[in-house]
């Protein structure tokens, strides 16, 4: 490294300069003895030396301004004047040539004189040809020792500048202690790195920079460098930093290595007692540590909520296991799922979704103590770990405070939101004792709450694994089904009582499984829905009906009537019904005759999406109808805001006829159809006298096995070509 204006910091060497008797001489004689000046060359005859000469003051200034000379011998008096003027001369034009005077004059003040001057050596005439050669040989070699030496502390100047210089602009903070742990030096960089000028730090001892924790560490460090002991090569500690703007205290985290030094070099004493003092840099890795921080924390964290992830959750669980075997301890697992967490994310959006999982996270955590875990799993799944309870039923109690927590709706973008949860839980050792065993129990005892009706809580119970693994395959077979081509339509026909006359037929979907044989919807339509494969069905049941329908009306069965069911969450979304309604305009299918069959669950949705998605399938000619109509509570409100196009007696009421109020209420929705000019079929007739009482209480059009069990589309047709004996037959008498 070379600094700027600077020889390059070993650009030479010492030997160099020290070989003397290598290196020429140039020497100038000043005599006015003129033999003599040509003597004294062959008496101090030496390897490298070149001699001049000349005899007057002038002529030896004019030959100095013009040259340099390693020595001088220079005669005292001189016939223009004095040696002397040469010193003054010399002296004054700042030349550092080496001079023996050489004088025939006796006092001793000529001697001193001369040398005061700057002379070197004084040789008095006469003298003795040795005498000279040495105080020539001396001069000399003091003018090159002399030389050496102010080549070295240049050189030393040089390499202290430049040692100086990498110790200031170092990006370290670098320092030095007195031995009892004092600053005595520190380099500019702490000011940019902790806050503190150096005047504020220079004789603080070093362990007012650190925290308790690192200072008890350091100062063991520091007493064991004062005995001499090795020190410990780097160190991680956070320094306490000043925030210039704020005022506010802080800290670095940084590697620092220490290292001792000896402060005096005290020769021949053990080198251990020497006083020690301590050199350290310190390494700023705030930055590095943060983005270790990070990614540590989003290996092991949720994004969303920030709350552990199932890996952390795992290493916790593992260790609290280990633990409660140490003390012989419970510890209790709880599996939640947010009950129709789904729907929210399909009617609001994710971003709802998100918010109402954050709120979720939030109250899930103020039910719990500290030294509890709740993470969560992904999706709508949370998981609590109660690392130390005294009995099972502790987790009773949180479970219940979670419920009694969620009784607060969330507040949302689109409004308040109801939240329930269904919890399983699992306790150590009862129901397992390795952390994957206690979690997939707590799940298995969740899912048996969401099968019971959501929003409860339960422990695990060994027998609860059957269903699970039924489910489990029940999802696995329900996912390929669609792709091997295993659904099918089956009709249940609706027959006009008045004319006998097939006018319509409902839909209904059946799988074909592989091993159990003919399923009907009631076993895997809400799996679909959990599992999110609702859509797709719909989609192919949307698709296969109409073409079906377009098949009866091409033979010449026009007014055919075609129902259909759709899950409520096809009311979530636009696509199922943009298709009902391109599917129907591309069938051509005339108006009313294909229907949508509703239930009051989905116009209890009652928003404004859903009541325009209808309203939608209205607009294209398709019919609404109102499923199990009468069931709930708001029938009547339902009427007025949803475009409906027929009602179906619900069977509960057709099975029912002859209990309590079942009449008035069958009278009133025949009696609503009636006034509102809708369609009206009883669903669910099994028998012939509640066809007589339907069809007394005006309902002319029934469904049920009466007539016929859902049948093929073959059969149908079939049936359609040549209606089967046994309708006529069940047709009871027309009123008079
Ligand atoms: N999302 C979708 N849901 C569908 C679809 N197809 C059917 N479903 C829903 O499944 C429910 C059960 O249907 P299913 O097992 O087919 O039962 C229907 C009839 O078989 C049964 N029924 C008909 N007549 C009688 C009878 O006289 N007695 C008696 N005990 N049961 C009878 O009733 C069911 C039809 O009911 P409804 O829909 O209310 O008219 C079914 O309720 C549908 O909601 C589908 O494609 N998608």
């Amino acid at each position: 490294m070379v600094i700027p204006g600077e020889a390059p910091f070993f650009s030479h060497t010492l030997s160099d300069r020290t070989a003397t008797h290598e290196r020429p001489s140039r020497i100038l004689l000043v005599d006015d003895d003129a033999p003599l000046r040509r003597t004294l060359p062959h008496v101090l005859a030496h390897a490298g030396r070149h001699f001049e000469e000349c005899g007057t003051v002038s002529d030896a200034i004019r030959r100095l301004e013009n040259n340099r000379y390693d020595l001088i011998l220079l005669d005292y008096r001189l016939p223009d004047g004095s040696g002397l003027d040469v010193l003054d001369w010399l002296a004054n034009a700042g030349r550092t040539e080496s001079v023996v005077m050489i004088s025939g004059e006796d006092a001793i003040d000529a001697a001193i004189g001369a040398l005061r001057r700057g002379a070197d050596d004084y040789v008095r005439k006469p003298y003795h040809v040795a005498q000279l050669q040495r105080a020539v040989q001396n001069v000399l070699h003091k003018a090159l020792l002399e030389q050496a030496n102010g080549v070295m502390s240049q050189r030393l100047k040089s390499s202290e500048r430049l040692h100086r210089y990498l110790v200031e602009s170092s990006p370290d903070f670098i320092f030095t202690l007195n031995p009892s742990g004092a600053f005595n030096y520190v380099n500019p960089r702490v000011q940019t790195m902790l806050g503190y000028t150096r005047e504020q730090l220079l004789g603080k001892a070093f362990s007012t920079l650190l925290l308790d924790d690192d200072a008890i560490r350091v100062e063991a460090l520091l007493r064991d460098a004062a005995r001499g002991k090795r020190m410990h090569p780097v160190l991680e500690l956070r320094l306490r930093r000043l925030d210039a703007q704020s005022g506010q205290p802080g800290t670095r985290t940084v590697t620092v290595t220490l290292n001792a030094v000896p402060i005096s070099n005290r020769s021949g004493e053990d080198a251990s007692q020497a006083p020690v003092g301590i050199y350290g840099v310190a390494r700023d890795i705030s930055e590095r540590k943060r983005a270790e921080e990070i990614i540590t924390f989003q290996a092991y964290h949720d994004q969303l909520t920030h709350l552990p992830n199932r890996i952390l959750f795992k290493d916790r669980l593992e260790l609290a296991i280990a633990q409660a075997q140490r003390r012989g301890g419970l510890l209790a697992v709880m599996f939640i799922d947010v009950d129709r967490f789904k729907r929210v994310n399909d009617t609001y959006g994710h971003s709802e979704g998100d918010r109402l999982l954050r709120g979720l996270a939030a109250r899930l955590k103020e039910t719990l103590r500290k030294g509890d875990t709740l993470a969560r799993l992904g999706g709508d799944e949370f998981i609590i770990l109660l690392p130390d309870i005294a009995h099972a039923e502790d987790a009773e109690t949180i479970a219940q405070k979670i419920h009694t927590a969620l009784k607060t709706p969330f507040q949302l973008e689109h409004g308040s939101f109801h939240a329930t949860v269904s919890i399983g839980i699992s306790v150590f050792p009862r129901d397992g004792d390795v952390a994957e065993q206690l979690t997939q129990h707590a799940d298995i005892a969740m899912y048996q709450i969401k099968r019971e009706g959501k929003n409860g809580f339960r422990f695990y119970d060994p027998d609860l694994n059957a269903h699970y693994r039924e489910r489990i395959a029940l999802e696995d077979d329900l996912r390929g089904a669609l792709a091997r081509n295993e659904f099918s339509l089956h009709y249940q026909p609706q027959i006009s009582m008045d004319s006998g006359k097939l006018v319509g037929v409902e839909a209904l979907l059946r799988w074909q499984h592989p091993t159990h044989g003919l399923v009907g919807p009631a076993a895997f339509i809400q799996v679909a829905e959990e599992v999110g494969l609702i859509r797709d069905i719909s989609h192919w049941v949307v698709d296969t009906a109409t073409r079906q329908l377009a098949r009866w009306h091409a033979r010449g069965h026009q007014a055919l009537r075609m129902s259909i069911n759709l899950s409520s969450h096809d009311f979530d979304r636009d696509d199922t019904i943009d298709q009902v309604a391109d599917c129907v305009l591309r069938c051509g299918l005339a108006h009313d005759r294909f229907e949508v069959e509703i239930t009051e669950r989905v116009m209890m949705r009652d928003t404004d999406e859903v009541i325009a998605r209808i309203r939608r399938l209205r607009d294209c000619g398709v019919g609404i109808s109102i499923d199990d109509f009468g069931t709930g509570y708001s029938a009547l409100a339902y009427l007025q805001k949803f475009p409906v196009s027929s009602l179906k007696i619900d069977r509960s009421f057709v099975d029912n006829l002859n209990g309590e109020g079942t009449q008035p209420i069958i009278s009133a929705i025949t009696g609503i159809a009636r006034g509102f000019g809708l369609h009206l079929v009883a669903e669910g007739v099994e028998r012939q006298e509640q066809a007589q009482r339907l069809q007394d209480m005006g309902c002319d059009i029934m469904q049920g096995y009466l007539f016929s069990k859902a049948v093929t589309a073959g059969e149908l047709d079939r049936w359609l070509e040549a209606p089967p004996q046994h309708i006529e037959a069940e047709r009871a008498p027309r009123p008079q």
